[in-house]
């Protein structure tokens, strides 16, 4: 459905966030993974068609997303990481002007929509207060509520999870989840669980490349039977650091967990474990896997 060719974005500043990003994007819930400064919004607002990339292809079914904008803007449903500045009326209000600048005309359709919107992100009761006033997880709902309305093909969600409480991160996810697999949804975060949790495909993002992509249970079937534990003092983890291709390091319970990626057994009183999503994810950005070792695009 959506097919991103070599895309590459150099900031006037001189920062390169996007370096030839390939990907290939299906129906259903895809994961973009990668910590802060990764690209991952360089590369959201590119496909929201909110900034021009330098080089590169993206197409979307037959359309060319960065040659004609048009069609795929009446097909998009976007959720920035910052929402920005609400004004204050009613979210009601709010969401129906919104309607129309998409395009909603008919008033009597438009309502049915908008209250059809409010009831699925459980806004209902608080449709007449302004989402100025919501907390951080209704405005959440709030956003991706705007994104639904004119039927997009094509969501775009940036970073919608950071800062929520775990119930209102577990209603976000069943929201996303119900929308449906008849269209195409980009989640960007950097929580491995979001990912594990709700997608069917993933990549990692570090430093501007596609470093990883795949089913989540492909890529860690990649790091099976190379992930050791080992608890150690905080006092020696340098030493470990230096020795090993350590990935993750945990305070557990006042004990320092450490996790280590390694083909063989590294000795050194490491245990196997099972890996997890997590491992797959910081060995990539650590540099251990990567490159050669993708998983095959789905
Ligand atoms: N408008 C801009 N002008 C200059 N540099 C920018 C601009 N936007 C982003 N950058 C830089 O580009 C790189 C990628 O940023 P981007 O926001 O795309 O990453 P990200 O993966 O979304 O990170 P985060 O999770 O922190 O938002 C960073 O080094 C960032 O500082």
């Amino acid at each position: 459905m959506l097919k991103i060719k070599g895309l590459t974005k150099t900031y006037p500043n001189g920062v390169k966030a996007l370096d030839g990003v390939d990907l290939d994007v299906g129906l259903g819930m895809f994961g973009l993974l990668g910590p802060n400064g990764a690209g991952k919004s360089s590369l959201m607002r590119t496909l929201a068609t909110l900034q021009d990339a330098d080089r590169g292809e993206v197409t979307f079914g037959d359309i060319d997303v960065l040659k004609t904008p048009d069609p795929v803007r009446r097909q998009l449903g976007y959720l920035p990481q910052d929402f920005g500045v609400y004004p204050r009326i009613s979210a009601i209000k709010l969401l129906d002007h919104i309607a129309v600048l998409k395009g909603l005309s008919n008033a009597k359709e438009r309502k049915e929509v908008v209250h059809e919107l409010l009831r699925q992100t459980n806004l209902w009761d608080v449709r007449k207060k302004a989402p100025a006033t919501y907390s951080g997880g209704m405005r959440q709902r709030f956003g991706i509520a705007q994104a639904l309305l004119g039927d997009p093909k094509l969501i775009i969600v940036d970073e919608p999870t950071a800062g929520l409480d775990p119930e209102e991160r577990n209603r976000f996810h069943n929201l996303l989840s119900e929308i449906g697999e008849n269209v195409v949804v980009i989640l960007s975060t950097h929580i491995v669980e979001d990912v594990a949790d709700l997608c069917r495909d993933m990549a990692i993002m570090n430093q501007g490349r596609i470093a990883m992509k795949g089913k989540p249970s492909e890529l860690v079937e990649i790091v099976q039977g190379k992930i050791w534990r080992k608890v150690i003092e905080k006092s020696q983890l340098d030493d470990h650091q230096a020795r090993h291709q350590v990935v993750s390091a945990r305070l557990v319970q006042g004990q320092t967990v450490i996790r280590a990626y390694s083909d063989g057994d590294p000795g050194d009183g490491f245990e196997p474990v099972e890996p997890n999503l997590e491992d797959v994810y910081f060995a990539t950005i650590r540099g251990a896997i990567g490159g050669q070792n993708q998983a095959k695009a789905a």
